[in-house]
């Protein structure tokens, strides 16, 4: 991501989730308002422009299924795409139990290896989709709820088929995430430089009055 402090901005977009939870959905009614009931099993990638708070920004997205044959986590980690993402987007279905725990076990393990490739500045928002289907859901919104308050994520219940609303706000919600975590760490630049500067001169006073 590029642009701070009301300047345009990039931002790299990671949509990631296991089989069939609605990653496809999500990321084409955002782009085009519309619910499309059947998409191709491939990874793909959008570039979109959206305007937030008069800001105009630039979101790549990818859309990234997720091998639940693949147990490590960490190889996970490693790849280049979540090592391409300022943001990441991580689908679940209420309807699918197995879903709600690989996202589960996939966020946890990016908090506990935060200082791993600078993961700890990552926003990262929790969907649980497919809110349409609440009589065969096997999730509880609490659930999702509590697992994004334990990892200070943001939590999103949505329906990729019948709301758009909902959808656009996981998205604006991420992209405000991303453009706060990029001034922290500004700010948290600019703090370390006035240390180090102040510790500069006291050291040389010390040397000084030797
Ligand atoms: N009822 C309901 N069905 C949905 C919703 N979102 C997606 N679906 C359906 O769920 C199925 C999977 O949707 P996809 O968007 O292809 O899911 P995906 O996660 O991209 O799946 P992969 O491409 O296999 O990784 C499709 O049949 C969609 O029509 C939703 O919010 N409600």
């Amino acid at each position: 991501m590029t642009g701070l402090n009301g300047q345009r901005m990039d931002a790299n977009v990671v949509v990631l989730g296991t089989d069939n939870v609605g990653k496809s959905a999500l990321i084409v009614r955002f782009l085009t308002r519309r619910f499309i009931g059947e998409y191709g099993d491939i990874e793909s990638f959008y570039t979109h422009n959206i305007v937030v708070d008069g800001r105009e920004q630039t979101l790549n997205i990818w859309d990234a299924p997720y091998s639940q044959q693949d147990p490590s986590f960490e190889t996970l980690l490693c790849e280049k795409r979540l090592q391409w993402a300022d943001g990441l987007v991580l689908v679940y279905s209420i309807c699918d139990r197995a879903s709600f725990n690989t996202v589960s076990r996939l966020v946890h393990t990016i908090k506990t290896t935060k200082d791993f490739l600078g993961f700890e500045k990552m926003p990262i928002v929790i969907v649980g989709n497919k809110r349409d289907l609440h009589h065969r859901r096997t999730v509880l919104s609490e659930e999702g709820r509590l697992l994004a308050l334990s990892a200070d994520c943001q939590f999103y219940e949505v329906s990729a088929a019948e709301n758009y609303h909902s959808v656009l706000m996981v998205f604006h919600g991420l992209v405000d995430r991303i453009r706060e975590s990029r001034v922290s760490v500004k700010k948290l630049a600019g703090i370390k430089g006035i240390v180090k500067s102040m510790s500069a001169v006291f050291a040389r006073r010390r040397t000084d009055s030797l």
